[in-house]
C-alpha cells in the first residue's frame, strides 16, 4: 500500500445533524492540537453558499469553490473536518471516517431544541433512521477506514472521543 501523503492523518466526522459532529470535533481539536474545520462555516467564510433552497430552508453550497479552498487546508494533515455529508470529499483526503449515530428519540428532542420544525425536522430523523450518512461514507470510503460511533449521553461523549485520539495515536505509530 502507498504511505500517506501526509504525517499526521486528516479525520472526517459525518452524521446526521444533530448527532454530535461538531461537540466531538471541537473537542478531538482542544486535545489533540488538530485544526477543527467546520465544513458548514467554511462554506460561510469563503463565499462557497449560492442561491436559498426553499424546500430545505437553507442555501445551496458550491461544492467545487468549497473543495477547492479545502485542497489547501488539508494538504499538510492535522485536521478534523465536520459536515453533514461526505460523498463530494476526494477519498483521498481522509484517513478516517467516523459516522456519529444517535437514536430517534434523543435526536428528535435535539433537533426540536434547535428549532427544526416540520419537513426538515422529519427529514433529518429520516436521514438517521435510514442510515443515509453510515451509507454515503460507505460507499465513498475504503470499509477498513469507515466506523460508527453511537452518541447519545455523556458518558459515550467521552469514549467516542478516546476512541478517536487512540485511532491518531495509533495511525502516526503505524505511518511515521
Ligand atoms: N454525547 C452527548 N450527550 C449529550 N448531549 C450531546 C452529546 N453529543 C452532543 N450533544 C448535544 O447535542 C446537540 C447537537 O450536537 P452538535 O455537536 O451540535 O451536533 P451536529 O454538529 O452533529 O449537528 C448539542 O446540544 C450538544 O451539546
Amino acid at each position: 500500500m502507498a504511505s500517506p501523503p501526509r504525517s499526521v492523518p486528516n479525520i472526517l466526522i459525518t452524521g446526521t445533524p444533530g448527532v454530535g459532529k461538531s461537540t466531538i470535533a471541537r473537542l478531538v481539536a482542544d486535545r489533540t492540537k488538530f485544526t477543527w474545520r467546520e465544513v458548514s462555516k467554511l462554506a460561510e467564510e469563503y463565499s462557497c453558499l449560492d442561491e436559498y433552497d426553499a424546500e430545505y430552508q437553507c442555501p445551496v453550497l458550491n461544492e467545487d469553490k468549497l473543495l477547492d479552498i479545502m485542497e489547501g487546508l488539508l494538504a499538510k494533515g492535522g485536521n478534523v473536518v465536520d459536515y453533514h455529508g461526505c460523498e463530494f470529499f476526494p477519498e483521498r483526503w481522509f484517513d478516517a471516517v467516523f459516522v456519529v449515530r444517535t437514536n430517534n428519540t434523543v435526536l428528535y428532542d435535539r433537533l426540536a431544541a434547535r428549532g427544526y420544525t416540520g419537513k426538515k425536522l422529519s427529514d433529518n430523523i429520516q436521514c438517521e433512521i435510514f442510515e443515509t450518512l453510515l451509507e454515503e461514507a460507505q460507499a465513498s470510503y475504503k470499509p477498513e477506514i469507515v466506523m460508527e460511533l453511537q452518541n447519545e449521553v455523556e458518558d459515550q461523549l467521552q469514549q467516542n472521543i478516546n476512541t478517536i485520539i487512540q485511532w491518531i495515536e495509533r495511525w502516526k505509530e503505524e505511518n511515521l
